[in-house]
């Protein structure tokens, strides 16, 4: 099968995304993994699909999948490029949209300076929504809010790590280290994404204080492999550190990327995250029926 496709970026995090507004591609997990893959395939850390409005008071429908072909709730960095990414093919011509997802409604904004901001919703706290097991653990309490102990057992060594816990739509836990340039994300964060702790996996996100006003972040993506950037990482980061006494509540967040800015307000409050999309290039390429 012969398909059409955009490739883009948001911070680094980059994106195959694939224009359903006028038919089903009905593509397999299989399939994405292909356009994923970057020596056979296109190559990018997520495929986001665009689908006609489901309902009334949406626009469109927002379909995600990770490179490893798994399906998943959200994307903040996709989210800004599905944005500039609709008005570019003329699939509407409003600055603002309100996008489906299975983690709920989404509205991303076109700013005048061309960056986009997105209404990521409110996070989630309670740790079966995340999902998270705490059995037997006990929070404990920093500042306002609680961390989590999680054992990491390797050949090599036994390590305890504190881990704040919470949705973005998608599960997050997120750590404090002293620099993100040496922190150990090639080897926890394999062992943070697959711990028994998280029935759905996990993204592992390594946050570097540097004032109460900006922070240095990597993200072990769930499904993906550490990324250059991760919206709702770069929000599940600052969330955890507002609640823990550490940030302001409006953060820069340096990525390896680029520089995405999050705002919050505070519990039941929505998120919103500003940051780059742009389209790197279109192409066509021949999907293998059994990649
Ligand atoms: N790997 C994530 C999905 C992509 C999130 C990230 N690329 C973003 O910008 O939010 C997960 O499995 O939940």
């Amino acid at each position: 099968m012969r398909i059409r496709f955009t490739k883009m970026q948001g911070a680094g995090n980059d994106f195959v995304v694939l224009d359903e507004t006028r038919g089903t591609l009905g593509l397999t997990p299989a399939q994405y993994r292909f356009l994923g893959n970057r020596h056979f395939g296109v190559g990018a850390d997520q495929i986001l699909t665009v689908r006609p409005s489901p309902g009334p008071d949406i626009d469109f429908q927002y379909v995600i999948h990770n490179s490893d072909g798994g399906e998943v709730e959200q994307c903040g960095n996709g989210a800004r490029c599905f944005m500039r990414f609709v008005r570019e093919r003329g699939l509407t011509t409003k600055d603002a949209v309100r996008v489906q997802t299975l983690s709920g409604v989404i509205e991303p904004r076109m700013g005048e300076d061309g960056r986009v901001t997105v209404d990521m919703g409110a996070p989630i706290f309670e740790t079966e929504k995340v999902p998270f097991d705490p059995a037997g653990l006990t929070p404990q309490h920093e500042g306002a809010w609680q961390t989590w102990h999680l054992a990491l057992s390797t050949h090599a060594e036994e390590a305890i790590i504190a881990v704040a816990v919470l949705s973005m739509g998608n599960p997050h836990a997120v750590q404090v280290v002293g620099n993100v340039d040496t922190a150990p994300v090639a080897t926890q964060g394999p062992l943070i994404e697959h711990h028994p702790r998280f029935p759905q996996r996990v993204n592992a996100g390594f946050m570097q204080i540097v004032s109460r006003s900006q922070i240095r972040l990597r993200v072990f993506e769930r499904g993906a492999g550490e990324t250059l950037a991760c919206g709702t990482g770069a929000c599940a980061a600052v969330v955890s550190g507002i609640r823990l006494g550490l940030l302001d509540p409006r953060v820069d967040v340096e990525t390896r990327g680029g520089r995405l800015t999050i705002e919050w307000a505070g519990v039941g409050q929505p998120v919103f995250m500003t940051g780059p999309a742009v389209t790197v290039f279109e192409g066509d390429i021949e999907v293998p029926e059994q990649p």
